[in-house]
């Protein structure tokens, strides 16, 4: 079945829904986020859930980022330079990596796929848009763990699950307004991932 990643996750009662019906979930912890909490409420999510909690971040040191919370993993959500690829070489942490939907950054994907094995996420460049689907329909049949995220809903996943990610990635649609959660998108969205892979 296709993973899901629910992002944005910064309430206990939407992160133990989220842990019912999806494989990831994602916390923001980037100041300059509006979903933006601090690292330490991943350490009261762990209490509540078993499931792999993502610290997704913008900016900051590696070795900061991934000491600063006990997330299961961190999603660097920016394109990171040759050092950062070669730093995170030296880390135990899964990472994701965040590959902007534009075909200037093809070789920047190229370099991450040749030099790890971590799970790769093709986004919009600009959050809140649309990802560029024929990009991330490109990058889907060269990588096995790539996922897709940008403008996920509960009315087009069909057409983000066409292409047969290893995951997709859901935020603001399934949003009630920032940083609070639908839980009725939620359920909506992982019955429809369900029953796509049912019928496939
Ligand atoms: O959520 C944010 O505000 C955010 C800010 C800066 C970088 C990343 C951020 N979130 C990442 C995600 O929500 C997901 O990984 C992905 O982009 C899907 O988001 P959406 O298009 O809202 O479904």
């Amino acid at each position: 079945m296709i993973k899901i990643k629910f992002c944005g996750i910064s309430h206990i009662e939407d992160a133990i829904l989220a842990s019912k019906l999806a494989d990831f979930l994602g916390v923001v912890t980037d100041p300059i986020s509006p979903r933006y909490v601090k690292p330490e409420f991943i350490n009261i999510v762990k209490r509540f859930v078993d499931k792999p909690i993502v610290n997704v971040k913008v900016n900051g040191d590696l070795r900061v980022i991934i000491n600063e919370s006990d997330a299961d993993y961190v999603q660097l959500h920016r394109v990171l330079s040759d050092n950062e690829i070669e730093e995170t070489l030296s880390y135990s942490k899964k990472f994701i990596f965040y590959v902007p939907a534009n075909e200037k950054f093809y070789s920047y994907f190229n370099t991450i796929i040749k030099k790890t094995n971590h799970l790769i996420l093709v986004d919009s460049e600009k959050k809140g848009e649309k990802v560029n689907l024929e990009f991330a329909k490109k990058l889907v049949k060269e990588y096995d763990k790539v996922g897709i995220g940008g403008g996920i809903t509960p009315d087009n996943v069909e057409e983000f699950l066409s292409l047969n990610p290893y995951w997709i990635d859901i935020s603001s649609g399934i949003e009630k307004y920032k940083t609070k959660k639908d839980q009725e998108k939620m359920i909506k969205i992982s019955e429809k991932v369900k029953k796509w892979t049912f019928i496939q």
